[in-house]
């Protein structure tokens, strides 16, 4: 099982704190975060990641009761977000490739094969990303996220400008992350994503809901 301990978050942009003081222990499979419009769900999501550094309290991850080494963590992580942006000239194809270069993994063209398929993108694989609709560049995102079998994933309005095929395709990635040894954890202010979660932490309450 991996596991999550905050404690003592705290994040400010100049003067304005974000949050503070946010502590919680989280054992199970799925995680949700709720808040409002700017309660700062993606800022937190950014301090777990690793994107962004928190201003003063500590984040431990532990796989299995040991501590997950940073240089491990890395790796083990999938991230998908609107503000984490695809190059818009390559094609998908090109990108999850890419992805994998940076990395240092082999392109594996089985598993970006299955995922171009699962996220319903076949007809444009040899597009450039930036000539996709917003709703196919969103199933790109979660697709790049998730063709290196990542064993923590975070979404971050994972629904955004999808349609109800799509809708459906975030329930299946909520379904394969039912294993004991995997942890989904999704931003959102839509209940019907956060009703995928096992447990919901709400920022602007400081408290599990
Ligand atoms: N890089 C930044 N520089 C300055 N302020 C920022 C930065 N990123 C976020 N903020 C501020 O932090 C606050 C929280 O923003 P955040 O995007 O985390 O909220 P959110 O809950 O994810 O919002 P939404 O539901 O609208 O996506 C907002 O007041 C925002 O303006």
């Amino acid at each position: 099982m991996i596991t999550l301990k905050v404690e003592q978050l705290k994040k400010s942009f100049g003067n304005n704190t974000v949050f503070s003081g946010i502590s919680f222990d989280h054992n199970g499979n799925t995680l949700g975060i709720a808040g409002s419009n700017g309660s700062g769900k993606s800022t937190f999501l950014k301090c777990l990641s690793g994107l962004l550094n928190p201003n003063n309290g500590e984040i431990f991850w532990h796989s299995g009761g040991d501590e997950i080494p940073k240089n491990q963590f890395k790796n083990m992580l999938g991230y998908a977000a609107p503000y984490i942006n695809l190059y818009n000239e390559l094609s998908c194809r090109e990108n999850l490739s890419f992805l994998a270069d940076v990395r240092h993994e082999e392109t594996d063209e089985t598993a970006i094969n299955y995922w171009i398929d699962k996220v319903e993108l076949p007809h444009v694989a040899d597009q450039p990303f930036g000539k996709l609709s917003t709703g196919q560049q969103q199933r790109l995102r979660l697709a790049s996220a998730l063709f290196h079998n990542p064993d923590i994933l975070m979404l971050d309005e994972p629904g955004s400008n999808l349609d109800e095929a799509g809708r459906t395709l975030i329930n299946n990635i909520v379904d394969t992350f039912q294993s004991p040894d995997k942890l989904l954890i999704i931003a959102s202010n839509s209940p019907e994503e956060l009703q995928l979660c096992e447990h919901v932490f709400s920022i602007e309450q400081q408290s599990f809901v």
